[in-house]
């Protein structure tokens, strides 16, 4: 199996290219909106001010009048930008969210058969639709708040410099302190971001799990087991919530005491002495506070925007991590485009295997001629999936090679291959959906003659005529439950109807009744007629039909030839035959 990659660190330069800079127009929309709004937002202090300073001493009724005006006019601007950055941002970062996710899925789908193994499914659910969604907090409102508020901030301690250096200087200090704090706690929450991301996504895999194998976990009792793991992974996910909650509070803590607390009473303090020395108005002082409180509710409110924005890089991490991982069809090796195949498939000398050092296939070497059917058989572990999956492409030789009519198939671009491929796995899947959705799914563009064959050809209609909706009948949660033989009729006339040249079959080992096994022998037998098949063969009658039995033993071919040639020879297929082991 590959090593597992080294977790990357997303750069702010990565970032900056990929997903700000191509919204860079909206981005600017946003920080001028921002930018009016808190210009509008120092207009109260400075109303205050002429208030108290100018009308109310002089009793100019007129003034007054022009005071109201003026700061409903700015109330108004306020609360029309604040609507439109929302309804601008926000959405735009939805937006960008859903394209993300459908990258994500379409990389996922991209990645090797191996990867698959190794991840669950449901971590993989939420990669793709959890890690994400911190991307809006750097095209939504967050960013832009974040910049919009820094250069507020630094304009309005122009105008506080401005009014009274001294006074100014006082309030540097703490907001200085505060700063550090800020960046060292956001340091310290990246990589806990980052775990939950993680965490996250086992919590929900296992669960997924449990919900699949419920039948399993019922039928042994093992709910309390399950339910231990849970909650096991529940707490550990509070745990890192929790770490990362005090650690914001002690950032909101900290603006809070640093800039509200320390700043403020001292500007009472000297502030109040200073209008006593004469040197400062009253109007003064109070627009001084107001400005002040203008300057460090953006700064407060960056240490939030600024967690989540951590939080949003911690995402991208893992996104980035995934879009880094190398797709299955990435070999530069991989540049022959098949186009119609003959399907002479042959495995030359082929050894394979999962783990370093341990082969579990060994100098595997046969002739699959087009239009042949290859049956393998042999105990449990002997290796028959895994040539089935060489076969498909699902997994590639350490060495020696399989070629499809002379071709090496390592240098052949998957999709072109998988073009000619058609699997019938044992526990076929079905989608949610109607039964002509799933027959249809290889090849949605079918017309209705070509569905009406398949549909014979696997006899799928001899009970779908029995129910109301025919063909459109649901399955899975909303309509009928189907039998085992059933389903694997519609794989039949899925794989019928996708009529590939080569098919990889893995009959199912369930014992169906005898006319659900009647109807499924005659279907597979026309299915595989014309096709190079490769089948893990169960049924006896596949067995005879085969022109090939391949007896798989320990990773090695143990014998070879037709049904009477292996009888006759009393080898080990005949021990395996008469002894009704599992063929
Ligand atoms: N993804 C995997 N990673 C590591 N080892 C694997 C993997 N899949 C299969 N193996 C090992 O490879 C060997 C052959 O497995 P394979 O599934 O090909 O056997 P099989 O003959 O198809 O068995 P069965 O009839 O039980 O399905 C076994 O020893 C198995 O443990």
């Amino acid at each position: 199996m590959a090593k597992k990659k080294k977790l990357n660190n997303i750069t702010v330069g990565q970032v900056f290219k990929t997903i700000i800079w191509p919204k860079r127009g909206l981005l600017l929309i946003g920080l001028i909106l921002i930018l009016l709004r808190s210009a509008a937002s120092l207009v109260l202090p400075g109303a205050t001010r002429f208030l108290i300073d100018d009308v109310v001493v002089n009793k100019d009724m007129q003034k007054l009048w022009l005071v109201i005006t003026v700061t409903i006019a700015a109330i108004i601007t306020q609360a029309g930008t604040s609507f439109a950055l929302t309804r601008l941002l926000s959405v735009q970062a939805q937006k960008l969210i859903a394209q993300l996710r459908v990258k994500v899925q379409k990389k996922i789908l991209s990645l090797p058969i191996n990867y698959f193994d190794s991840t669950k499914s449901g971590a993989l659910v939420s990669r793709i639709m959890t890690d994400v969604e911190g991307v809006r907090n750097l095209v939504g409102t967050g960013l832009v708040q974040l910049l919009g508020g820094l250069l507020t901030s630094i304009g309005v301690l122009y105008i506080l410099i401005d009014m009274n250096a001294k006074l100014t200087a006082f309030v540097i200090a703490p907001v200085v302190i505060f700063g550090l704090v800020a960046m060292k706690a956001f340091a310290y929450l990246r990589p806990i971001f980052r775990k939950r991301g993680q965490l996250n996504a086992e919590v929900t895999g296992r669960l997924t799990e449990t919900l699949n194998g419920v039948r399993v976990i019922k039928g042994f009792g093992a709910e309390l087991q399950e339910i231990a793991t849970f909650e096991k992974g529940v707490d550990e996910l509070y745990q890192n919530v929790k770490k990362t909650l005090t650690a914001t509070a002690i950032v909101t803590s900290s603006a809070t005491f640093l800039l509200a607390g320390v700043a403020s009473t001292g500007i009472l303090g000297i502030g109040g002495y200073y209008i006593i020395q004469g040197s400062m108005t009253p109007g003064e002082l109070v627009a001084f506070i107001a400005y002040l409180a203008v300057m460090i509710a953006p700064i407060v409110q960056m240490s939030n925007i600024g967690s989540q924005i951590t939080e949003a890089f911690a995402g991208l991490d893992r996104t980035e991590e995934i879009m880094m991982t190398a797709t299955e069809d990435e070999d530069p090796k991989r540049t022959v485009e098949l186009d119609e195949i003959q399907a002479n498939m042959v495995f030359d000398d082929v050894t394979f295997s999962y783990d370093e050092g341990v082969d579990v296939l060994k100098n595997i070497k046969f002739d699959a001629p087009s239009g042949s059917v290859t049956a393998l058989v042999g105990t449990s572990g002997s290796g028959k999936s895994t040539i089935a999956g060489l076969a498909a492409t699902f997994l590639t030789p350490k060495s020696g090679k399989i070629t499809v009519d002379d071709i090496d198939l390592s240098t052949v671009k998957l999709k072109s291959y998988r073009r000619n491929l058609g699997v019938v796995l044992q526990d076929d899947f079905l989608f949610e959906g109607t039964i002509k959705e799933n027959i249809l799914f290889p090849r949605p563009d079918a017309s209705d003659e070509e569905l009406d064959v398949a549909v014979k050809a696997a006899y799928v209609n001899e009970f779908t005529d029995r129910f109301e909706d025919g063909l459109d009948t649901l399955i899975g949660e909303r309509g009928v439950k189907l039998s085992g033989g059933q389903r694997q009729r519609i794989a039949i006339a899925r794989a019928v109807l996708a009529d590939p040249k080569v098919l990889i079959l893995d009959e199912a080992t369930s014992n169906l009744d005898t006319e659900s096994e009647t109807f499924i022998q005659k279907s597979l037998a026309g299915l595989m007629k014309g096709r190079t098949t490769f089948v893990i063969a169960h049924r006896l009658s596949t067995i005879r039909q085969a022109d090939q039995i391949l007896v798989i033993e320990d990773g090695e071919i143990a014998e070879r030839g037709t049904h009477d040639e292996l009888i006759a020879s009393e080898g080990r297929y005949y021990q395996l035959y008469t002894y009704q082991a599992r063929i």
